[in-house]
């Protein structure tokens, strides 16, 4: 069987006293895409972001459950939760490169780490943008702001960015979303061609990018998994009726 490198079981996430997820089972194998689909309010960025710990700076919310990254406890006392989100980075909807230079924006988190020796840093910095399908377009700029970019390109930094620090796991929360349709398109590509070296999940709303992108989709709706399925036969012949009826627009 193939290699499980996330693992979460019978998560449950409250926010205060409201159960927002109940109960979820989601394992990923190595490399791929998962899409999270399901209408507003199912859960699917809640539990996302129980992913990588991001839940940890607001008080009232209790995260129950387990998350073993590589078997290890994501939420153990002792995880040092900076590391662990190099090791599993986001990506939001909104781009937000810091105000800094391009180049400074994606050797940021390995500066954090240490890391000085230009050699190297040229290297990631380079390495990332090609892997982010945005080299060729910022090659001869990378000391201007980040800022002056379009919201395309500054989506493709923050990719870069995060995979300067080789992460295992990339989260995406709606990437596209804020985007006109062909600065959409050009990340959509680039997650098509991270894919065979990473594990991405992503959130969509955009069933077409599901279809287009993603090896397996799962389906929430209020706080629980419905199904989660080989894309194809997800949006050919889902098991479940309620699948069937969110994609073929019945509601959401
Ligand atoms: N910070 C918060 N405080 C309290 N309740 C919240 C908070 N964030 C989300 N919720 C609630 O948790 C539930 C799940 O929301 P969540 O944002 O995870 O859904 P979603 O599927 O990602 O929705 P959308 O597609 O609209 O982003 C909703 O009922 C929502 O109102």
């Amino acid at each position: 069987m193939a290699e499980k490198i996330l693992v979460t079981e019978n998560v449950r996430l409250y926010y205060g006293e409201k159960e927002a997820l109940h109960g979820i089972n989601l394992d990923y194998r190595k490399y791929g895409i998962t899409a999270l689909i399901g209408p507003s309010g199912s859960g699917k960025s809640t539990y996302l972001r129980a992913l990588n710990r991001m839940h940890d700076l607001t008080d009232y919310v209790t995260v129950t459950g387990t998350f073993l990254l590589n078997g290890e406890d994501i939420y153990a006392p002792n995880m040092d939760t900076v590391q662990l989100r190099k090791q599993i980075g986001m990506v939001f909807q909104q781009p937000m490169p810091f105000p800094f230079s391009i180049y400074d924006n994606v050797a940021f988190g390995l500066r954090t780490d240490g890391v000085k020796d230009k050699a190297i840093l040229d290297e990631k910095v380079e390495s990332s943008l090609k892997a982010a399908a945005i080299w060729d377009e910022v090659k001869d700029d990378l000391h201007k702001s980040a800022l002056s970019l379009s919201g395309g390109q500054q989506q493709r930094i923050s990719i870069a960015r995060a995979l300067a620090t080789s992460p295992e796991i990339l989260l995406l929360d709606e990437p596209t979303s804020a985007l006109d349709p062909v600065s959409a398109n050009l990340v959509e590509n680039t997650l098509i061609q991270l894919r065979e070296q990473y594990t991405m999940i992503i959130v969509t709303h955009s069933m077409s990018q599901a279809s287009r992108i993603s090896d397996r989709t799962a389906f929430f709706n209020q706080g629980k998994l419905i199904e989660v399925n080989d894309t194809k036969k997800m949006f050919l012949n889902p098991d479940q009726q309620m699948t069937q009826d969110y994609i073929s627009g019945r509601f959401g």
